[in-house]
């Protein structure tokens, strides 16, 4: 077993403990990281990123780009990004790893080359979708060689063509991927939408980057449309504490009764995953801006809530796991599309939850959970880094709660455990033998 297996494989135990109170600085956003890269290796001149997280997205983005020829140099949690000097001319090879992002996005970055880009991820990623925006990379002339419409894939480009329809029901990434791109294009790009965008805010954080960077984006009621003619600029870029990361940190001082004083947070971040606090505000915590930061106090007895959580897709685990300890009946709408994430975030989330002893239903679209006392639990990962950090919450008040494959984490936030220990909840590893 090579040394990254067996610490996946590193089971952790939850000790119980009583009420949080801590101030957090958070690692900053993967999600600004993630269109940060490839819309700075696409500049024509010179970016510098600070406060870049080090995270298994990350250095997979970095080393992908690296591979098509884009200079990015790291220096700690800074990036230096320089713009591409040669163009490629064998072919090339990139590992995107588990991260869909990435995949998505560099999927249409290899759309822009003459020779042909293979790429391939790990097993999870595999099973995700990639088949619309191959579709619409089809349109614009590109040649997809694919197994089953999903990765691994041969990109055969460049792109030709300036108008393309899109499928983004199941990903907004698709739309985030050919937006990216479109400024590259000789004639610009229109991108006619055939259905409803789902994860909307995502498409707005890109276009709100892009437009930082000299780059502007029309929208009309058939989609999209980047004029010809413009460049992307380079940035001196400073990354905002990552939203979703905080969640986990509310979510403690929720369910503990707690205090969580969150640094520096982004309360202007367009993700709507930022709008969390409101969401744990509804549910009876009390929620104070101190200048930049951000302190949520828990209540004694948290309130179930109904909610649309359609525009905040990767907080929906931790509120799953906040709503096992509120009373009454949590409803969770409009999530379909958390089907097609690292797990099935619907239907593994139920199930681990339902190990607990906590009632749980699950539809298509939808998860209801009822407020209760969970009793420990061995909770499998599904090579789920959030499903590894919310359902940790569980162990702040249940006994052995047990996280297998811990270090899942490592994909978006490699030092969770040490951040937990540090606001007062530890972890051990779980040696027993697992029944
Ligand atoms: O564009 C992005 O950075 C992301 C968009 C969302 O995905 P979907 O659009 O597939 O819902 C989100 O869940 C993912 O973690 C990151
Ligand atoms: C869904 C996620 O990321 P990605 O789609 O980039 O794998 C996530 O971080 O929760």
């Amino acid at each position: 077993m090579s040394n990254r297996q067996e610490l996946k494989s590193l089971n952790l135990s939850i000790k119980p403990c009583g009420p949080v109170k801590a101030t957090v600085t958070l690692p900053g956003s993967k999600y600004i990281a993630n269109r940060l890269l490839p819309l700075c290796a696409l500049a024509s001149t010179t970016s510098h990123i600070k406060n870049v997280v080090n995270n298994d997205d990350i250095q997979t983005a970095a080393a992908g780009l690296s591979q098509l020829g884009y200079q990015i140099q790291t220096d700690g949690n800074a990036l230096k990004i320089n713009p591409r000097q040669v163009t490629a001319m064998k072919p090339i090879d990139i590992y995107t790893a588990h991260s869909g992002t990435f995949s998505r996005f560099v999927a249409a970055i290899a759309a822009l080359e003459k020779v042909p880009v293979n790429i391939e991820c790990s097993a999870k990623m595999a099973t995700r979708p990639m088949i619309e925006l191959f579709d619409a990379l089809r349109s614009l002339s590109v040649e997809i060689d694919t197994p089953n419409g999903c990765l691994p894939a041969k990109i055969i480009g460049p792109v030709k063509g300036n108008e393309c329809r899109l499928d983004a029901s199941r990903s907004s990434q698709y739309l985030s991927a050919l937006l990216i791109i479109a400024p590259l294009l000789d004639d610009g790009l229109r991108i006619n939408l055939t259905g409803s965008v789902v994860s909307r805010a995502y498409v707005d954080m890109t276009i709100q980057l892009m437009k930082k960077m000299s780059v502007n984006v029309e929208e009309d009621e058939q989609g999209f449309y980047v004029p010809p003619g413009q460049k992307y600029q380079g940035i001196d870029f400073m990354i905002s504490p990552d939203p979703v990361s905080s969640s986990y940190f509310m979510g403690a001082a929720a369910i503990s009764g707690g205090e969580i004083l969150l640094k520096n947070f982004d309360k202007n971040s367009l993700q709507g995953e930022a709008g969390f606090y409101q969401v744990l505000e509804k549910m009876g915590c009390k929620i104070t801006f101190q200048g930049d930061d951000l302190l949520v106090e828990g209540p004694e007895r948290l309130q179930a809530i109904s909610i649309d959580m359609g525009g905040m897709p990767d907080a929906v685990q931790t509120l799953a796991v906040v709503a096992c300890f509120a009373q009454g009946i949590t409803t969770i709408t409009n999530i379909e599309h958390l089907a097609f994430k690292e797990s099935n975030r619907i239907e593994d989330t139920a199930n681990e939850l339902r190990k607990t002893g906590i009632k749980v239903e699950s539809g298509k679209d939808y998860l209801k959970i009822e407020g209760g006392i969970p009793h420990g639990a061995n909770i499998e990962t599904h090579d789920d880094h959030r499903m590894a950090m919310s359902m940790a919450l569980l162990g702040i008040k249940t006994p052995d709660i047990c996280i297998l494959d811990s270090q899942v984490v490592a994909k978006s936030f490699p030092k969770y455990w040490d951040y937990l220990a540090d606001i007062g909840i530890s972890t051990f590893p779980q040696t027993k033998s697992l029944g």
